[in-house]
Order: structure tokens, then sequence, then C-alpha cells
């Protein structure tokens, strides 16, 4: 079997597309949908990723601004800053890029946020909606892998998924997402003892460790879906994900490249939560 490749970076055009028209019959009845990213410090990767949704955002006619902070920034007054665009109705949506400076505690911050406006979906309330099968923004990454595998029309109900990887912001969404959606849903991490034993079982395998070449073709049962979702820059500058993709492709049914995989579609979710929370939709 030679697997299909899912082609993130197509979808994401044709999707922004659809987008553009809705943001100018809004635009039309005067509502400008926005952004605003706070980005704290200097990390070239951070900037280098808020940059693209920035212009991802404007390909759409989202308008958006990034507030920057120096790294030396207080919780305070990052609080400070969140709180004004909690209050400041041209706003639609607030996104703290992370990784934050060790002096802030990611959860205060978090929290800070209007959950009608928290793009991300990174908020308790919408994370406890999305837990409890209620609408609301959800996090972008697993939404984005979503809506690849409904693309392809790859069935969810009844299949055995495994995530290797149980962070807050892809691990854990992503399983809860396709719990919903009527897998079973096995989830594995550092501290998982039997990884081959239970990645072979999977009729759908997402990866999200942020380390290459962890799964190759030992790990993946004939057909089934593969989705790498890690984002690893090596010494020479090229990106690449968590699946060894060569050999994967032999095994999989499909299966998304890094790059122009998941990471377009991340901001694809990102452009539809704002659009979303301009709506007015959350409540
Ligand atoms: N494409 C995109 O849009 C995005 C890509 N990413 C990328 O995805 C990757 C994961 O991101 P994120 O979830 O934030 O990362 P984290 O570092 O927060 O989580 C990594 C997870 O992998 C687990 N893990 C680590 N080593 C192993 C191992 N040897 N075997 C099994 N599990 C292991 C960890 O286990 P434990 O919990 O026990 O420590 C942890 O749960 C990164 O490469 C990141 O850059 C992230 C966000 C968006
Ligand atoms: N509050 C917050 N929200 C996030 O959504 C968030 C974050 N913080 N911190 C970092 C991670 C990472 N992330 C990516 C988004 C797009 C690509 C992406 O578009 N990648 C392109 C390549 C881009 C390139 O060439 O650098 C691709 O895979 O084809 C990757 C990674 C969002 N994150």
């Amino acid at each position: 079997m030679v697997a299909e490749v899912i082609n993130g970076k197509e979808l994401s055009t044709k999707l922004k597309e659809e987008m553009k028209q809705e943001v100018d019959l809004l635009r039309k009845q005067n509502l400008v949908p926005h952004l605003t990213v706070v980005l704290v410090g200097n990390n070239p990767a951070s900037r280098s990723y808020v940059n693209g949704k920035k212009r991802a955002s404007e390909e759409v006619g989202i308008s958006s601004e990034i507030i920057e902070l120096p790294e030396t920034v207080s919780e305070e007054e990052l609080l400070d800053v969140i709180d004004k665009l909690n209050n400041e109705d041209a706003v639609h949506g607030i996104l703290v890029q992370l990784p934050l400076p060790k002096q802030i505690t990611v959860a205060h911050i978090i929290e800070a946020i209007d959950p009608r406006k928290d793009v991300d979906g990174f908020h308790p309330i919408n994370i406890g909606k999305m837990m409890t099968g209620q609408d609301t923004l959800l996090p972008c990454t697993p939404y984005g892998i979503l809506t690849m595998l409904h693309s392809k029309n790859i069935s969810i109900e009844g299949k055995h998924a495994v995530v290797i990887g149980r962070s807050n912001i892809v691990g854990k969404p992503v399983g809860q997402l396709l719990l919903n959606e009527n897998a079973t849903v096995t989830y594995c991490h550092s501290r998982t003892k039997n990884l081959k034993e239970l990645t072979k079982q999977a009729d759908i395998l997402v990866v999200a460790v942020g380390r290459p070449n962890v799964i190759n073709e030992e790990y993946i049962k004939s057909g089934a879906v593969v989705i790498d979702v890690g984002i690893n820059r090596l010494e020479d500058g090229t990106l690449t994900g968590d699946v060894d993709f060569q050999s994967a492709m032999k095994k999989a049914s499909y299966i998304t490249p890094v790059p122009r995989g998941v990471g377009p579609m991340t901001i694809t979710s990102l452009l539809h939560n704002t659009i979303k929370a301009a709506k007015g939709l959350i409540k």
C-alpha cells in the first residue's frame, strides 16, 4: 500500500477562500472580525508563527494586530493588557502566543481571557464545553485535524484512535474530539510501557510528541490513518514531523506531511474561531 497524502496547505487555501467570502459579507454589515495576538519576548519561532497568523488573517479580510511585550514583562502587566482587550468591543479574538517566560503562569493568563474571545480554545470553560459536547471555540490544532479527516470522508465512529502525547493544547483535546465522534481512544505518553503494541492497533494514529522519527512503519497497522502533528526544526533549518514519512507511507492509507500538513490547518482553525467569535455565537 502507498498512502494518500492529506495536503493541509491545499485544504487550508480552499477553506480560506470560503472564509474570505463570509468575511466580505460581514464587512458589508460593518462587522470587521478582529484578532489581537500577544507576543511576549523574542523567540524567533514564535515570531514566525505569529507573523503567519497575521498574514493568513489578512488573506481572508480579518483585521489583526500584534501586541509585542518584552521578555521581562510581569504577570500583572500581561493581565492588564488582557483586561483591556477583554473590554474592547472591536476585539473579537485574543491569542497569547505560547510558550511564555517563566515568571508567568500560563494557566493564570489563559483563565483571564474572556472565554468568548478565547480563539485558541484553551480556557477551562471552553475545554469543559468541548468535553460535554457543547458548541464552543475548539482548540485549533485538534479542530484542524478533525477537519482534515472529514475532508477525506475518513470515518471515525467505532475506530480505534491512538493518540501519542497528552498536552493540554494538542494530545488531550484531539483525543476528546475523536471520542466525541465515537472513536475508541487510547492515550500514550512518555510513561507508556508498550507503545508499539498499542500503536499497532490504531486505525487512526495521531502523533504529537515533538521528536523526529518516533514512529515508523513498524508501529503502524496496514491501512491506518497517520496524523503527524510534530514540528521539529533540524540543524540544517529544515522542518520535519515526528513520523518517518517515507517509511510510514508504505503502511498507511492516509498520512499528513510536515510541512504543509497539520500546521496550516491550525491557522485555518484560528481564522474560523475568530469569525465565530466576531459573529457573537459563543455565549
Ligand atoms: N502543527 C501544529 O499546528 C502544532 C504543532 N505542535 C507540535 O507538536 C508537538 C507536540 O506539541 P505539544 O503537545 O505542545 O508538546 P508537549 O511537549 O507539551 O507534549 C509532548 C507529549 O509527548 C509525550 N512524549 C514525549 N516523549 C515520548 C515518547 N518517547 N513516547 C511517547 N510519548 C512521549 C509527552 O509525555 P508526558 O506527558 O509523559 O511528558 C507529552 O505528553 C511539538 O513538535 C510541537 O511543536 C504543537 C502545536 C501546534
Ligand atoms: N497560543 C498559541 N496558539 C497556538 O496555536 C500555538 C502556540 N501558542 N504556540 C506554538 C504552537 C505551534 N503552532 C503552529 C502553527 C502553525 C504552524 C505552521 O503553519 N507550520 C507550517 C510551516 C511554517 C514554517 O515554515 O515555519 C507547516 O507545517 O507547513 C506550525 C505550528 C501554533 N501554536
